[in-house]
């Protein structure tokens, strides 16, 4: 199997004491860093540059034949998105100042250490993915194109906002850096993550974990494995699903539900890139790319202290919010003909026709359960179906249904109802007009479908508009 570079484009180191190059090249090696080209003559690096894409350049300041602060303002010239951090002797602080002033993103003197180093090396990986990614998303928005719709083609969508999330997801898919996806329930949140996978070019599986329900151990265990006799009923190591994951990437859902020493052992793992099998205490090093998923809200964990300030950070640098149907109800007709081909393939059935009105009618929903909630409607209406067309009733039952238990709920739990932010009640005539004018908004003026919302009939509704306009 190929084995995964990281990161994807190659960290240059450029001196002329092949000792350093390969001393340090091993330390970026045991950091994880492995993706390394080395060059010990300075007269190349431009040449370098032109054929290779870079991440970083490490370049050394004193250099016989071109010295590294007279290679500098040619690589910023040429490459300005590439972050070039400056080596100096500890004689040299005061040109390393003037570097940076031409355009260096950091500097260290050669005695620093490693650990440091190391350190911003990473940083500027960072930094460098950033920079390529702005510039990579500002040339989507402006041709509003996608290089490989084929890795989305199981997410049916037309609607804006979401192309502009594909659009982000190419800019980002192949850094090998996390990405948080935010979203309620059954609003796709696998499928982008799937996306993602197919996109980064990664040889390794797609391995998915929905943690809700795991205490410590048992996620420790699951992700990490165990040595033998690690726990009494151990008794065979196993790999855990990191292992699994290796060169490919690992989906973790519902990471709102994780324990605070859980959070712990991801940071470390996203930050080092290690972790320890249970019962070992040697580390293993991963190079899988950490897509995660939750539908809880992130921002108010944090702030109430039950996810940790730097994991929600870190974890935000690559977000991605998938919008709920109900914001995306120009999607509807679309979903419904997708899942309509589906569920009649399932059950071996013919595809149905279906009235005009069934988009109307289903957009007059909120959809809690999101796009799952319509694929499981719709495979219900279809099984319970018998006659050429389509019909309504089951849909309108069904939201029917819903719409009564929602508002029920909301009494139940809250003690409040939607007239609770009014501080003077509108009067009966006035609360009915607005009615009317809100249920012809959401049926998009078809009136039997307002009328169903308002539990009238059609000809009820029709006088009540009669008398409205002979007094407008
Ligand atoms: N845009 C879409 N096009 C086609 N199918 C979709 C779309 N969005 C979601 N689905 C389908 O809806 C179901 C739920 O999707 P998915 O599991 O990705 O949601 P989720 O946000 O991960 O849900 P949860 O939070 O419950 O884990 C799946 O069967 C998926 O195939």
């Amino acid at each position: 199997m190929v084995k995964t570079l990281y990161p994807t484009l190659p960290v240059l180191l450029v001196d002329d004491e092949n000792a350093w190059l390969n001393s340090f090249g091993l330390t970026l090696q045991v950091a994880g860093i492995n993706n390394i080209v080395t060059c010990n003559d300075s007269r190349k690096v431009m040449e370098l540059l032109r054929a290779q894409a870079i991440s970083v350049l490490v370049l050394d300041l004193t250099m016989p034949h071109l010295a590294g602060d007279e290679l500098l303002p040619q690589v910023v010239l040429d490459f300005p998105e590439v972050p070039v951090i400056i080596i100096t002797g500890l004689d040299q602080v005061e040109t390393a100042v003037s570097c940076m002033k031409l355009g260096a993103y950091d500097f260290f003197t050669k005695v620093t250490e490693e650990e440091r180093l190391v350190t911003g090396v990473k940083r500027a990986i960072t930094f460098g993915l950033l920079r390529r990614e702005n510039s990579s998303l500002k040339e989507h928005f402006l041709k509003d194109e996608l290089h490989n719709p084929d890795a989305f083609s199981h997410i049916i969508t037309h609607n804006k906002s979401m192309r502009s999330i594909f659009q982000y997801i190419e800019a980002i898919a192949t850094t090998g850096e996390p990405v948080l996806i935010t979203g309620e329930t059954g609003s796709g949140k696998e499928l982008f993550a799937q996306a993602i996978h197919s996109l980064s070019g990664r040889a390794g599986e797609f391995v998915a974990v929905n943690i809700a329900g795991l205490d410590g151990t048992m996620l420790a265990d699951t992700l990490f494995g165990h040595k033998k006799g690690a726990f009494s009923g151990a008794d065979q190591s196993r790999k855990g699903l990191i292992a699994t994951a290796t060169d490919g990437s690992l989906f973790l859902d519902e990471i709102g539900d994780l324990t605070a020493q859980s959070q712990v052992k991801l940071l470390r793992l996203i930050q080092e890139r290690e972790y320890y099998a249970l019962g070992s205490d040697i580390a293993l090093s991963t190079n899988v790319r950490m897509i995660f998923a939750t539908h809880q809200n992130l921002d108010s964990l944090q702030e109430s202290g039950e996810f940790r300030k730097d994991l929600f950070f870190r974890l935000r640098t690559h977000h991605v919010h998938i919008p709920p149907l109900r914001e995306r109800l120009d999607d509807l007709p679309l979903l419904l003909d997708y899942f309509l081909d589906e569920a009649a393939s399932r059950l071996n059935k013919a595809k149905p026709a279906y009235p005009n009105e069934l988009p109307i009618l289903l957009g007059t929903y909120n959809y809690p359960g999101n796009v799952r909630e319509l694929q499981s409607m719709v495979f219900d209406a279809l099984s319970k179906h018998r006659s050429r067309t389509l019909s309504m009733d089951v849909f309108k039952k069904y939201i029917e249904s819903r719409m009564g238990t929602a508002n029920d709920i909301e009494e139940e739990v809250t003690g409040e109802t939607v007239f609770s932010i009014l501080g003077t009640l509108p009067t009966l005539k006035a609360s009915g007009r607005l009615l009317v004018k809100e249920a012809l908004h959401r049926s998009q003026g078809n009136q039997a479908i307002a009328a169903q919302m308002l539990g009238i009939t059609r000809q009820a509704l029709n006088w009540r508009l009669k008398q409205q306009s002979e007094k407008d």
